[in-house]
């Protein structure tokens, strides 16, 4: 059933990643990309990332919680996605829409704003990039699989999805990518972040009176 544990961090991953495979089966992701094609309605605009938001709505100007748009509750569709192994239910959920082709920019979600953060990965796969100084390590992710970033993964590594109509994988082989949707799970944090990580951390940086535009050469989330 989806969402009892089966998390596992796997061998040469960012510590504090844990993948799930098969979080949902393939016949409840036929149903959900019916839904996510004819039910629902998404903004108009072509060859370009889409999203749709639940619970509270991000903010693509602050990278927190929207404080003018009022909590929307979760619907039908999507209640049996939510992950049962957190205390509870997530504040912001993001439904996004990746057409072939592109990607999501190298970022942080905001560190003051977001505790963990989970991803359930719907239709084509794709390689996500974590990168952390000179280090980058590609993760594929598979349709139906849910991640979860905590620790080290989710406050000093960075990910990111480069804009590209194929990825080339481990053994050589060139994969065509095709639709692909993703859900993200945010939870609020409660009081503030002490990674104290200078490039990364959006806490950190205020404490250092940086300001917001000049705070980092990798901007901790640069989305918009
Ligand atoms: O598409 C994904 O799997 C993750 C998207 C992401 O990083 C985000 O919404 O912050
Ligand atoms: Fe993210």
């Amino acid at each position: 059933m989806a969402g009892k544990g089966g998390f596992e961090e796997r061998p040469g991953l960012p510590r504090g990643l844990f993948l799930q495979d098969d979080f949902i089966s393939p016949e409840h992701e036929e149903q959900l990309v019916h839904t996510f094609l004819n039910e629902l309605k998404w903004p108009q605009k072509t060859n370009s990332r889409l999203s749709l938001h639940y619970g509270y709505t991000f903010d693509y100007k602050t990278f927190g919680v929207d404080p003018d748009i009022p909590y929307k509750e979760f619907p039908d569709w999507l209640i049996p996605l939510i992950p049962t192994t957190e205390a509870r239910p997530p504040d912001q959920v993001c439904l996004q829409y990746y057409p072939p082709g592109t990607g999501i920019p190298p970022h942080v979600d905001a560190h003051q704003a977001w505790d963990q953060l989970y991803a359930l990965s719907i239709g084509s796969p794709t390689l996500m990039q974590f990168r952390n100084g000179d280090e980058r390590v590609d993760i594929d992710l598979v349709p139906r699989g849910m991640m979860k970033m905590t620790g080290d993964a989710r406050l000093h590594w960075t990910h990111g999805i480069k804009k590209r109509k194929t990825d080339i994988l481990a053994d050589g082989t060139v994969r065509l990518r095709e639709n692909r949707w993703s859900i993200t799970y945010r939870w609020i944090r409660e009081g503030d972040c002490e990674c104290g990580n200078v490039i990364l951390c959006d806490i950190a940086q205020q404490r250092l009176g940086i300001e917001k535009e000049k705070r980092s050469a990798v901007k901790p989330d640069t989305r918009k």
